[in-house]
């Protein structure tokens, strides 16, 4: 599906990611942990052509997508939407208005400067809103909502896209761990239902664990650990985190309470409860 080659970004003499080559061949759920500084942001912006690649290839479909330029490279960030970590809305635009944002790399300059929207958008972005259990909150500012609800409003941004993937920079590092919970049961729940890869920058040991098919570790630039989240023993993590003896788990945990062991084993057909979804 996506396969990484030698991918690597230099910001001046400090290489952010080194010569990274890795496949994803299933539609994965992938986690990407590591201490701050590793690379994983500039891996997972590079993707999406946020940041340029210094050198490598990521082929895509049989395409080099670090060569996409124009009309291609927008289609190509249509399609691999993003969701970040301060959610990146329109503070003072109403919700609905904020989600069906994520349709304007597909439609005109013309309709996209006036916010045009057809009625399809409207009950496709109410509906993206619904299934992540906000529509009630369309009309309000996106400004009103808690964290939790913001990034939910960012997720439904994304699905509006109807994207080949979705990547997450961090998509709870500014949540309670109650809204993480809702917010990592809403990616699994499109990964899950959809069958979408998911690529989820992450923090914390155990939301990897807990959500991910994969874990990809990195440890200053380069791939340190690949493999199933069973495979991520306490020493495993030490090397990928670079600490001593001393390493504790718990420092990098949100606590994020799973009650039926682990998600990554609930029904497909709809992981985020509605009372979950009704908390925030
Ligand atoms: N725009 C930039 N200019 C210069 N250096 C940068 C830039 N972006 C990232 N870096 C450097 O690249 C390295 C990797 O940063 P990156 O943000 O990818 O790491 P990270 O693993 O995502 O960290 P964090 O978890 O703290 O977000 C760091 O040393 C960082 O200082």
């Amino acid at each position: 599906m996506i396969h990484f080659e030698s991918v690597t970004k230099d910001f001046g003499t400090r290489t952010a990611v080194d010569q990274v080559s890795f496949t994803i061949d299933k539609p994965h759920m992938v986690g990407i942990i590591g201490r701050s500084g590793a690379g994983k942001s500039t891996l997972l912006r590079m993707i999406n052509r946020l940041t340029p690649a210094t050198s490598g290839r990521i082929i895509f479909n049989g395409e080099d997508i670090l060569s996409l330029k124009g009309a291609m490279m927008r289609r190509w960030q249509r399609d691999c939407a993003m969701v970040f970590q301060q959610f990146n809305l329109v503070p003072r635009l109403d919700v609905v208005t904020n989600v069906m944002l994520g349709r304007l790399n597909a439609q005109s300059t013309l309709k996209s400067m006036f916010n045009i929207f057809s009625a399809d958008d409207v009950n496709t972005a109410l509906a993206a809103l619904d299934r992540l259990g906000i529509v009630q909150e369309a009309t309000k500012r996106a400004e009103e909502l808690s964290g939790g609800q913001q990034q939910r409003v960012a997720i439904a941004r994304a699905l509006m896209q109807d994207p080949h993937m979705v990547l997450a920079d961090e998509p709870i590092a500014s949540l309670d761990p109650m809204n993480a919970k809702i917010v990592m049961d809403a990616l699994r729940e499109i990964h899950e239902r959809d069958n979408k890869v998911v690529i989820c920058n992450l923090h914390t040991l155990d939301t990897a664990r807990n959500y991910c098919d994969r874990v990809i570790g990195m440890r200053d630039g380069k791939v340190v650990f690949d493999g199933e989240p069973e495979l991520l023993t306490t020493d495993v993590a030490r090397e990928i985190y670079g600490a001593d003896e001393s390493f504790n788990e718990a420092a990098t945990s949100t606590a994020i309470d799973t009650p039926d062991a682990s998600v990554r084993k609930t029904d497909p057909a709809g992981a985020m409860t509605p009372a979950a979804a009704a908390v925030v």
